[in-house]
């Protein structure tokens, strides 16, 4: 049995319904997580226990908004629901099965990426870029969700990688056996095969009702487990928006959710279409935009309620977006194109004493090869720091005993003019480490005084730290890498780059700030009474797929409340940058209108015909193949074929025409 409503429903209705499963679909800003949360209050309202309740939220932030939200509305209660992630909650069943059973429980890993691209360098001599290697994976989490027989697995084809996946597929498998830890898929998998052959009365008895949050997120093998779960005499709300599928990561599958009547006996499916969240101008723009719907009347009429803004350099579009910051009232959420991105913006409000929140951007200074160029500057910079050469003489294939450093340490002290190096020659060492110092002790010197990025340059290629890049198959184009870039062309004194990225590490980010700094990259953000997208130019927005970015964009402007603004550059350095043809698409204009052709040539040349060469800096000389929109199909040296954003290496200066 099954009915759709579509109109004249009250929430209540969806709260109360006694239907087996219940799928509520609606667009973003139409309440679901509205009706989630007073679905899961009515119920304990009417005596249902909390731990009755198992809600399912799409990832830890959504547990934590969850969370508090709920408190926030019904702060009078003593006792507050939990949420969890499908893979926690498969992961707590792995535990109290093995706990039950004396086996050992292995660790479990949401991003096992560097494992791919140490096995793809490994068995196929290739260096994968970031979005390979993503590729790669939701191709791994695909097999395993959608429980493909090895048949099926060996018809896998990754396009434009010449990897044999069903090989690395296995070698995958062998290499987490090994070290003994679990993918998020494996949970889910592991999970499955619990439920099948074990008693649900021995995992999760006391669950009655089902709650599911983003539920367009799961995999079709979540579903079976819902399944298991629901078993005959539960209840499942599943609510959801077909148009918030982001992640191809974790092989999110729609079809389940459209087959629900084939799979339980009484389905009952509401759709809500009423918007609570945005302005009437910014949900018009927003839906004109993603749907290519005619726009509304009132988009005229609120020319002050969203807008682009053009500026001169980018000093000039920080310089707004800090005045902008600091005159705000509600939560104001300032919207980079990656996380990346962000690191000017931090560093402009970290001096200005701006408070903000700027979730997981920690992880930047996380990567070894960030702080591994930090001590490079620190030592290039300050030849007598011992502490920096200390951290990076592995690198530089010098290994040193405590003893010797003591030795290099007593020559710094009691010569003034000594220099690190110097003071090694002095030393009581070995021959090897003075021989090992010899070999880079002039380059050292004349690069003291450099500018930041010509020291970049000197690092990667005189000290040979690119050797040690590839190795760890880290690409000079990883979002990192590229940041650090820019920082050092922002600058041009390598110590003013040290210290901008050690004030930006060291600072906090209360959770409670009322300003949010985050990127379109993450499907997480929060809704905000302001919204102020950054880095609208055609370089970086759309930077991959137009359908996917085109996604990200709309979701992005769903979360403004109040005002919603479109913010780019029209210079940086000496570059002239080019309005996005989103850009130029939201506000109608014509791309002449807004900027002189001759200006963006030499930002954005035309793309390149087949036939071309390019240099790329990491992949060395190519021959361009195929060119859909940005996207190029190059070939390098042996015939290794890869597939670029050309428009961005072009811009980023990551590649050049021959
Ligand atoms: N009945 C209502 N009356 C007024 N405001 C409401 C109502 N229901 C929800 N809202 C508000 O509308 C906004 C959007 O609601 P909610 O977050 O539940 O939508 P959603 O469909 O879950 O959105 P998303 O898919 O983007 O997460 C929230 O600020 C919420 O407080």
């Amino acid at each position: 049995m099954s009915t759709l409503q579509s109109e004249n429903f009250t929430f209540s209705q969806i709260i109360k319904s006694k239907a087996q499963v219940c799928a509520i679909e609606g667009l973003s800003g139409c309440a679901k997580t509205e009706v989630y949360l007073q679905r899961i209050h009515a119920l304990y309202e009417e005596g249902i226990p909390y731990s009755q309740m198992l809600n399912i939220a799409g990832s830890r932030y959504k547990i934590k908004s969850n969370t508090i939200r709920f408190k926030q509305k019904w702060s009078e209660e003593e006792k507050y629901p939990s949420f969890i992630t499908l893979y926690s909650f498969c992961y707590q069943l792995i535990k109290k099965y093995n706990a039950q059973h004396d086996i050992e429980t292995w660790k479990a890993y949401k991003d096992l990426g560097s494992i791919v691209m140490r096995l793809v360098k490994k068995h196929f001599n290739l260096d994968l870029s970031f979005e390979e290697c993503e590729c790669i994976m939701s191709k791994i989490a695909l097999s395993k969700t959608s429980m493909m027989s090895e048949k099926e697995i060996q018809a896998i084809r990754i396009p434009n990688i010449d990897v044999d996946f069903a090989y690395l597929f296995k070698q995958y498998e062998k290499e987490k056996e090994r070290l003994k830890i679990y993918d998020f898929e494996d949970l889910l998998v592991h999970a499955f095969q619990l439920l099948s052959t074990t008693s649900l009365a021995s995992l999760c008895s006391n669950i009655q009702y089902i709650h599911v949050d983003d539920a367009q997120e799961l995999p079709f093998l979540a579903h079976l487990i819902l399944h298991r779960l629901v078993n005959n005499e539960k209840q499942l709300h599943l609510f959801y928006d077909e148009h918030q599928q982001l992640s191809l990561r974790h092989a999110a599958d729609l079809q389940p959710l459209q087959a629900l009547e084939s799979t339980y006996a009484s389905v009952e499916r509401f759709e809500l279409k009423t918007n609570y969240r945005n302005a009437p101008a910014i949900l018009s723009l927003a839906e004109s935009f993603y749907f290519h719907k005619d726009m509304e009347e009132t988009q005229e009429i609120e020319k002050d309620v969203c807008f682009y803004k053009g500026f001169q350099t980018e000093t000039e579009l920080y310089a707004y977006a800090e005045e902008k910051a600091k005159a705000s009232q509600g939560k104001c959420l300032f919207l980079a194109r990656n996380k990346e991105m962000l690191l000017p913006l931090m560093d402009l409000f970290v001096k200005n004493e701006i408070n903000f929140q700027c979730p997981s951007i920690k992880y930047f200074f996380k990567y070894s090869f960030i702080t591994d160029m930090m001590h490079f500057f620190d030592l290039l910079t300050d030849p007598r720091n011992l502490l920096a050469f200390e951290a990076i003489s592995s690198k530089l294939n010098i290994k040193c005993s405590e003893k010797t450093y003591q030795s290099i340490a007593e020559q710094l002290s009691q010569n003034d003019d000594f220099d690190v190096y110097q003071a090694i020659m002095n030393a009581n060492v070995k021959a090897e480490i003075k021989n090992g110092i010899r070999k880079y002790i002039e380059n050292f010197r004349m690069i003291q005084n450099a500018s930041s990025l010509a020291m970049f340059q000197f690092v990667l290629q005189k000290l040979e730290y690119r050797r040690f890049l590839i190795q760890e198959n880290i690409s000079l184009s990883h979002p990192a890498m590229v940041a650090f870039q820019a920082l050092c062309e922002r600058y041009t004194d390598p110590k003013d780059v040290t210290t901008c990225l050690r004030t930006l590490a060291s600072a906090t980010y209360p959770d409670t700030a009322r300003i949010i700094l985050d990127s379109i990259d993450t499907c997480e953000i929060e809704e905000c009474s302001e919204v102020y997208v950054m880095d609208m130019q055609q370089s970086l927005f759309p930077l991959t797929e137009e359908d996917t970015e085109r996604k990200r964009l709309y979701l992005a402007m769903m979360k403004a409340q109040d005002h919603l603004e479109f913010l780019f550059a029209k210079r940086v350095g000496n570059t002239r940058l080019r309005p996005s043809s989103f850009l130029l698409e939201l506000f109608k204009k014509p791309e002449k209108e807004n900027v002189a052709p001759q200006n963006v040539e030499r930002q954005a040349p035309a793309l390149p015909r087949r036939g071309r060469k390019i240099m790329h800096e990491s992949l060395g000389e190519g021959t361009i193949l195929k060119l859909d929109n940005h996207l190029a199909t190059i070939r390098f040296a042996n015939h290794n074929e890869r597939t670029l954003n050309l428009t961005f290496c072009l811009n980023n200066g990551l590649a050049k025409l021959l």
